[in-house]
């Protein structure tokens, strides 16, 4: 079976700073590559180019077909949560979470999108506007996105998910990582956060922490 998600021969200058070069990975289905590195070591760089978001990475990236630099993957077989959670603050929890899942061309019963909000802890917070929320609950809001059930969303790339959640949210997060990725499921993320199962394979960039 051929991978997931394969990348060859990044290349990423920023500044004249070389921040990777002759980077290559594979990533299959039921792995978690976790991209570590210190700040401002070029990970969500790196995630966005392999999401297809970013155009100054050298290099190739094939998921299933060829993406090219700035040419960005079918947004419906992947969540991409980026570093700062893509919440808008003038809407409720329950209208982002539609939102998205109108950009995803889904249309899911109210009462998933209710329960998956519940299952991140915003219950009674449904129907507030976002900016009134703190910014762990925000991210929450961000995360209930991979509490729906879409059959055919078979990759997670997620910025630093684990920023601004308290200690149970962490944990609950860890959990639904490791549970998709044992229903075959693929994550690429990065963190600060160590996160320790037989299906992580770590992937360091720049120089060693
Ligand atoms: N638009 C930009 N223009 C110029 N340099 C940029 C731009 N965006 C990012 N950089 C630089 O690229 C480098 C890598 O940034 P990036 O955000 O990928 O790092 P990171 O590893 O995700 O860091 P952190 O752990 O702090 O989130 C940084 O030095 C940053 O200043």
């Amino acid at each position: 079976m051929p991978e997931l998600l394969k990348a060859a021969d990044l290349f990423c200058e920023r500044d004249e700073r070389i921040l990777f070069a002759d980077l290559s990975f594979a990533v299959d289905q039921g792995e978690i590559l976790h991209i570590q590195g210190a700040n401002g070591a070029g990970k969500t760089t790196l995630l966005r180019r392999l999401v297809g978001l970013s155009w100054v990475v050298e290099g190739n990236v094939t998921w299933h077909a060829p993406v090219a630099d700035g040419d960005a993957l079918d947004g419906n077989r992947f969540w991409y949560l980026a570093h700062r959670p893509a919440v808008t603050l003038l809407q409720t929890p329950l209208e982002n979470l539609a939102f998205a899942m109108a950009l995803h061309n889904q249309v899911l019963a109210p009462e998933a999108l209710w329960q998956a909000l519940s299952t991140v802890g915003l219950r009674g917070y449904e129907d507030v506007p976002a900016h009134s929320l703190s910014a762990g609950q925000q991210r929450r809001v961000s995360l209930a996105r991979l509490y729906l059930d879409l059959p055919e969303v078979r990759l997670w790339l997620l910025d630093e998910p684990f920023t601004a959640l308290d200690a149970s949210a962490v944990n609950q997060l860890e959990q639904r990582i490791v549970s998709f990725a044992e229903q075959g499921g693929t994550v690429i993320m990065t963190s600060h956060h160590g996160l320790h199962h037989a299906a992580v394979r770590p992937l360091h960039i720049g120089a060693p922490l």
